[in-house]
């Protein structure tokens, strides 16, 4: 079943052979990771899991836009660790057997930010990374969105669904970006042979999320602990599925040593509204706090929520943290961040 995808796919050459150095027999080197955009929230975390185990060199190309140093500073000076600061729009040359490709702002403000900056990241930054899987046989990974699935008219989202996207609005930097993105991935797997694999990725939280980016969970427990109000934009009906980092990252490391080329959703289906999020945050960590409606921001999705049953068939893959359980976790590294000790 894992192969399927795989061999459906019609690649019409083989990837070029990695160094004879692999296949000898008195050497044998490790296997030498690159994650760009790993001084990032998702990707920090990825080193951390990656570096357990000793067989692995892993390298961080990353130009610090929304991730940093901090993130990464119990590897730094570490032997199987380098951190190289680059700009993913421009060609890298090194030599690796594996290939996260991260870099990329996630946070709808960052994105936003400069939206010719973050359509460059998707398409000139994956076609980087697509040549160097190329020029070393390296098997790389891209994570996608389910952003791509736009405002979805199908609930939950399967694989399957090509989505409902407005290719000229703010978002679409962001959105068409990882759609072009994708589709780059396939056609240098059809036409080069290159092992890809991706991962649509749905709402993900966690320790490390940059304090003040934006995001939902991010902005909520922030505003909890300073005492300020939960601002729920409106209609406060919209729903998210929110997938604990560690959850996130063994998806990856899974989806990466399968068989399988994806797409495959990766999120946890547990689905709330962003009114349902601000109570249980309210309820979880300051039951005196506010919950105060804004304005909303254009485009935003109204319901989200994945399909995972082909993560479950193909990887063996479901998540374990329920919201519960991870926004505690979260918001003791918050604390520690904002410097409010627990009463
Ligand atoms: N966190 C989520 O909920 C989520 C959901 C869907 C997809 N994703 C994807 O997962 C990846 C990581 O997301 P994250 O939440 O860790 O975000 P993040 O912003 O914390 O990390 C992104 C990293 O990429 C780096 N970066 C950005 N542009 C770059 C460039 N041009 N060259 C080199 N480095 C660059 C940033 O400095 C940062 O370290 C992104 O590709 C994002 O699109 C995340
Ligand atoms: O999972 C995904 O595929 C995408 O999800 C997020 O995009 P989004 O869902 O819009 O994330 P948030 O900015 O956290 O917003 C989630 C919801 O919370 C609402 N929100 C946000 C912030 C806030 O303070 N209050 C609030 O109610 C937004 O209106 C939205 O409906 C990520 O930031 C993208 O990088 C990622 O690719």
């Amino acid at each position: 079943m894992a192969a399927t995808s795989e061999k459906q796919s019609n690649s019409s050459k083989p990837p070029p052979t990695p160094s004879p150095l692999r296949s000898s027999k008195f050497c044998q080197p490790n296997m030498r990771i690159l994650i760009s955009g790993g001084a990032g929230f998702i990707g920090s975390h990825l080193v951390d899991k990656l570096m357990e185990n000793e067989k692995n060199e892993v390298i961080v190309a990353d130009n610090y836009f929304t991730g940093s140093k901090e993130n990464l500073k119990k590897w730094i000076g570490h032997p199987r660790f380098e951190l190289i600061r680059h700009d993913v729009t421009e060609p890298l040359l090194i030599e690796v057997d594996r290939i996260y490709h991260l870099a990329c702002p996630a946070s709808p403000i960052f994105y936003k930010h400069n939206p010719v900056k973050t359509i460059k990241t998707n398409v000139i930054g994956t076609l980087n990374m697509l040549g160097l899987a190329k020029r070393v046989g390296a098997r790389i990974l891209l994570t996608s969105t389910s952003e791509v699935y736009g405002d979805p008219l199908i609930h939950p989202q399967p694989e399957s669904y090509w989505g409902n996207v407005n290719p000229i609005g703010v978002r679409s930097c962001y959105d068409e970006g990882k759609r072009v993105a994708e589709t780059l991935m396939f056609d240098y797997h059809r036409q080069h042979g290159i092992e890809i694999r991706i991962a649509r990725i749905f709402n993900t939280y966690g320790p490390r999320m940059n304090i003040d980016d934006g995001r939902v969970v991010s902005n909520f427990i922030a505003q909890a602990l300073r005492g300020e109000p939960l601002t729920v934009q409106k209609p406060g009906t919209q729903t998210r599925s929110f997938c604990y980092v560690s959850d996130m990252v063994d998806g990856l490391i899974r989806l990466m040593e399968g068989d399988d080329t994806g797409p495959i959703n990766i999120g946890n289906p547990g689905e709330f509204t962003m009114v349902e999020l601000a109570e249980t945050v309210k309820e979880l960590i300051n039951p005196s706090i506010e919950i105060k409606m804004v304005e909303n921001t254009p485009d935003d999705p109204r319901q989200r929520k994945p399909d995972i049953s082909k993560a479950k068939e193909v990887l063996g893959w479901e998540p374990k943290v329920k919201l519960r359980e991870g926004l505690p976790l979260m918001e003791e590294d918050f604390r520690l961040r904002l410097n409010v000790p627990k009463n």
